[in-house]
């Protein structure tokens, strides 16, 4: 499961071999790298990309935390089937292949062609109460993710991302976020889809409340393990995110990290089974604040920071072309010794 550091040395000296002054494409060198050291022999080989839209209900949506109310899950969700949201955009731009996938939608697609219909059950619990999921359910989300890996993998694609539909996501983030890290439910929570600051105030009271409830005061007394991060405060959707994380870097997929719920579930992936880690490419950089600190705990460095806020998957499909870009350099550019350009100091 760990990426090779034999590969990621080969395609270091590669890279300096190229005509270009050392180190100068800067980052693109160091995605390479990685990029080399997950696919190994396939490096020089064109990926192909897919992402997969998880969607899930959350019930703390009853404490009043999003701007908007929850039948906009079930809404976007038929907005994506239909090719007209953000991600569809992004997607058929970049060529990437769009995969829409119902976890736990508090509502039914009876019909509808053109998604996975993989219901859990109709929207987590509301955490402010009660966990989450049980057990039993959060396994079964996350089979539902490491499955869409699995078929990732088998058709082909070389990288992939999960993207996220679920009104009141942004607070299961927050509350995971503070859990992991220890860093206060007043740092970690935003805005998400635009709360303002009284209903922002309201979020982290909320989150709070949920951390002293499962976790004891403040969440950070005990640090809880992973799993019962996920099953108390995650979501369905979060948790479908986690198992496709851990199926991608079984089957050896380059993964593209989107915002700050998809690295919430990342993180919680990483915490299961550390070589995850290496598989990780962050995508951007989201504009909630938890984002910058789960990036912070995972060691990563974002390729974009657009100011974005949206989910879906938009930020780690805008960043494919660039990954794209560092792989085609890589496997493209003349040496100086094929090219006859003199080297530094000769
Ligand atoms: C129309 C619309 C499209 C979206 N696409 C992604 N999100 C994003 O916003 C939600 C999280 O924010 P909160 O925790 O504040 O509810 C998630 O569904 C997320 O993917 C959307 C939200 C809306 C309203
Ligand atoms: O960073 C994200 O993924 C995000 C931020 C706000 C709302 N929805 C998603």
């Amino acid at each position: 499961m760990a990426v090779s550091e034999v590969w990621r040395a080969k395609a270091r000296a590669r890279l300096d071999t190229l005509t270009k002054p050392l180190g100068s494409l800067g980052r693109l060198e160091d995605v390479a790298a990685q990029v080399a050291a997950i696919r190994q022999e396939k490096a020089m080989e064109p990926m192909r990309a897919a992402v997969y839209c998880f969607a899930a209900d959350h019930g703390v949506t009853a404490e009043g935390v999003s701007a908007y109310p929850s039948e906009v899950t079930r809404q976007m969700v038929l907005n994506f089937v239909g090719g007209g949201a953000a991600i569809n955009v992004l997607a058929r731009l970049h060529g990437v292949a769009l995969t829409v996938v119902d976890v736990g939608v508090d509502g039914e697609f009876e019909g509808i062609a053109g998604m996975v219909h993989a219901k859990v059950r109709r929207g987590s619990r509301n955490m402010r109460r009660e966990a989450a999921m049980s057990a039993a359910e959060m396994a079964a989300a996350m089979d539902v993710g490491a499955r869409m890996a699995a078929e990732a993998a088998a058709a082909g694609f070389g990288m992939v991302a999960a993207g996220e539909m679920g009104i009141g996501n942004t607070t299961a983030a927050s509350a995971m976020t503070a859990a992991l890290t220890g860093v206060g439910a007043d740092v970690v929570t935003g805005s998400g889809t635009g709360v303002g600051s009284v209903q922002r105030s309201r979020k982290v009271t909320v989150v709070e409340e949920t951390l002293a409830a499962h976790f004891g005061i403040g969440g950070s007394v005990e640090r809880p393990s992973c799993t019962q991060i996920l099953e108390c405060v995650g979501g369905l959707e979060i948790a479908a995110m986690a198992g496709f994380y851990l199926g991608a870097a079984r089957a050896g997929l380059v993964v593209v990290c989107d915002g700050f719920i998809a690295t919430a579930a990342a993180a919680i992936a990483v915490g299961m089974e550390p070589e995850v880690a290496g598989y990780l490419i962050a995508g951007h950089k989201s504009e909630e604040p938890g984002h910058a600190v789960l990036l912070e705990h995972l060691g990563l460095r974002p390729l974009l920071d657009l100011g974005m806020r949206l989910g879906e998957g938009t930020g780690a499909v805008l960043a494919m072309p660039v990954i794209a870009s560092a792989m085609a350099l890589y496997g493209q550019m003349a040496t100086f010794g094929d090219a006859g350009v003199s080297e530094a100091g000769a």
